[in-house]
């Protein structure tokens, strides 16, 4: 049986993943967080799960790659730095990244590349989000990768297009920009909404978690999908075959 070590085990999403870690048919190789020996964890699990903090993320891809064990990152607020090194350990073993491990999210994304390259830049795009109190990170993972789905629909890079956090006398709207938004309160397990807005008309495109228990199951289902994966970075879109 496939077993499972899980960086950031007693978080919000490390004690979701280990009580549905036997419904899915995996086992529990272990689980640490801030001071654990991320090496040991590596060395006793088939693949590991980290849902913890950006700091802690060189330390968990070095434990991973020095004994060869796949892992799937979800912990987000990563910055340029970070994907390099997810790039550079990806060359040695298998690694899954994504801001959102939920198949209802790896299927808006879908939509939302196709809508953006269908629609064309005529058409203002514009990410709102909104979670509970406690997230530390804004723009949340799954808005920039909902951004970055829009920019891959219209054959741009995100960087380019992306326009945050307006205040004040912004000015008109750049045109081709992607916007976002965030809302922070109550407990909130994370809603997304891409608006496409046109001339006289607009396309609300909406993702609901009603738990933290999708993204749960996602990462479950991402974790046993890489066992046994040559090297490379791999999304959810591999494991759905999207
Ligand atoms: N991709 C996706 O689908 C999803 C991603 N997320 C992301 O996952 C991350 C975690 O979210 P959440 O569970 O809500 O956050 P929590 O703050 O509840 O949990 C984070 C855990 O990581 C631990 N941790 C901190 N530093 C380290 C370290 N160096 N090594 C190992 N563990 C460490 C913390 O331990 P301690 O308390 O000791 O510091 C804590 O137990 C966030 O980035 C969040 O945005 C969340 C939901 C879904
Ligand atoms: O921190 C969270 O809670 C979540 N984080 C992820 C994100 O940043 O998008 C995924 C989910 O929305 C919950």
């Amino acid at each position: 049986m496939t077993s499972i070590g899980i960086l950031g085990s007693e978080g919000r999403m490390g004690r979701a993943i280990a009580s549905l870690i036997e419904d899915a048919g995996l086992r529990l190789a272990g689980g640490i967080d801030r001071g654990g020996d991320a090496e040991a964890l590596a060395e006793k699990s088939d693949v590991l799960i980290d849902f913890s903090t950006p700091d802690a993320l060189e330390a968990h891809l070095a434990a991973a790659v020095a004994n060869a064990t796949p892992i799937v990152i979800g912990t987000t607020g990563l910055e340029e730095r970070h994907h390099w090194l997810i790039d550079e350990a990806a060359s040695e073993i298998a690694v899954l990244q994504t801001g959102n491990t939920s198949l209802g999210v790896t299927m808006l994304a879908h939509l939302v590349r196709d809508a953006a390259a269908r629609l064309g830049n005529d058409w203002d795009i514009e990410i709102v989000e909104t979670h509970h109190r406690d997230k530390v990170d804004a723009p949340s993972g799954t808005a920039l990768l909902l951004g970055e789905a829009a920019a891959a629909g219209r054959g741009i890079a995100l960087a380019d297009a992306s326009e945050r956090g307006r205040d004040g006398h912004t000015g008109a709207r750049t045109r081709g920009a992607i916007g976002f938004a965030s809302l922070r309160g109550g407990t909130v397990a994370g809603d997304h909404s891409v608006a496409l807005l046109g001339d006289g008309e607009r396309i609300v495109l909406s993702h609901v978690a009603e738990s933290r228990d999708i993204f749960a199951r996602g990462a479950l289902r991402a974790a046993a999908w890489l066992v046994g994966r040559p090297a490379a970075r791999y999304d959810m879109q591999s494991v759905l075959d999207l």
